[in-house]
């Protein structure tokens, strides 16, 4: 039977400017995650992505506040627990975050075993130095990183090594759920793809039991994780699985991410290269309607009245008036 490690229910997040003003970042977002499967998160810059993961993660500071929804982990709904509770019982241990550009964040004045030591004084108080220390070589290993590393400072390590290091460090404590946010350039599609490998590898061994992966290209998550989300201003806007999402994309704005590939992937030549024209909409005064129809080839009148649901047909889930049939046949038409 499958357990869901992680069930969001319409998630509303959001963050105040100066000029209190509210910035709808994440806007009634639902979705599960099942123990032992990898889900990709895509969408263009600004969409909501980053913000969906640090609102996962409790992390609400200034500007951002939690609106409303809840948060599942693991069974508890972390939005019911105060702020000590969190830090001590849920970050790091039950779902832990790999910010964008982590590994330009590593104190430099630091040996990495301090990194380690600092989180086991706090979640694993019972274990020795000795036990920390043999539990942080047999996992830097896993990851082929030597015990040397362990001495170094983060500016002793190379881009890989240090990418490989923040790996280990986020989880270290085995989290249920890790939340990987575009840890490599975008631009440089082989080593996200080697992190994702590695991160692949991790929940084989069984130190991670689900891996949410966040990334502005979404043919990069060709053969990569099992189900792919894609994000559009705030919302999720479609669902299904890699292979349904790359091969069988159903919402216009998917259709068109699939052709704004930067580096086309081996299999997926053939594709059409082209950014999508227009920006995603200001996420203060969010446009009645699918978001998506000033940018979208197909809008007719109707897509911009009133709140376009999440729809799910057959096994597919995604946000847009027109029957995934339709779309099918207008795609067919215009790649002939
Ligand atoms: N500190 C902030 N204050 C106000 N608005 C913010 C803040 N951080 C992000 N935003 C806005 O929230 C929205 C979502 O941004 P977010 O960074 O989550 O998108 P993203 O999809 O992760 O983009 P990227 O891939 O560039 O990180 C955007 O409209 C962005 O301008």
């Amino acid at each position: 039977m499958s357990t869901n490690i992680l069930e969001v229910k319409d998630l509303k997040t959001y963050y105040r400017t100066r000029l209190k003003e509210h910035v709808h970042a994440v806007d009634g977002v639902s979705f599960t995650l099942e123990a032992g499967r990898t889900l990709g998160i895509a969408g263009e810059s600004g969409c909501g992505k980053s913000t969906l993961a640090l609102s996962l993660m409790g992390f609400y500071f200034p500007p951002l506040h939690f609106g409303s929804g809840s948060i599942i982990v693991n069974g508890t709904d972390i939005m019911t627990l105060g702020k000590e509770q969190l830090r001590s019982r849920v970050s790091g241990r039950e779902i832990s975050y790999i910010p964008q550009a982590a590994m330009n964040a590593l104190n430099p004045t630091l040996r990495i075993i301090r990194f380690i030591e600092d989180i086991m004084k706090e979640h694993r108080p019972e274990l020795s130095r000795k036990q920390v220390w043999e539990l942080a070589v047999e996992r830097f290993e896993t990851l082929n990183l030597s015990a040397r590393v362990l001495e170094s400072y983060p500016n002793e390590l190379s881009g890989g090594m240090k990418q490989r290091t923040v790996i280990a460090i986020s989880t270290i404590l085995n989290p249920k759920v890790l939340i990987a946010d575009e840890p490599t350039s975008a631009l440089d599609v082989t080593s996200q793809k080697a992190v994702i490998k590695l991160l692949k590898h991790l929940l084989e061994k069984g130190y991670i039991q689900s891996l949410v992966f966040i990334t502005h290209e979404l043919p990069l998550l060709y053969h990569v994780t099992d189900d792919i989300m894609v994000m559009y201003a705030g919302e999720i806007v479609e669902r299904g699985t890699a292979e349904q999402m790359i091969f069988d994309p159903i919402h216009p704005y998917t259709k068109k991410l699939m052709g704004s590939i930067i580096v086309p992937e081996e299999g997926m030549r053939g594709h059409k290269l082209a950014a999508i024209p227009g920006t995603p909409p200001n996420l203060k005064t969010v446009p009645e309607g699918c978001r998506f129809a000033d940018r979208c080839t197909y809008a007719q009148s109707e897509c911009r009245q009133g709140r376009i649901e999440l729809q799910t047909f057959q096994d597919r889930s995604y946000r847009c008036i027109v029957p995934a049939d339709t779309l099918r046949e207008w795609y067919a038409y215009e790649d002939e």
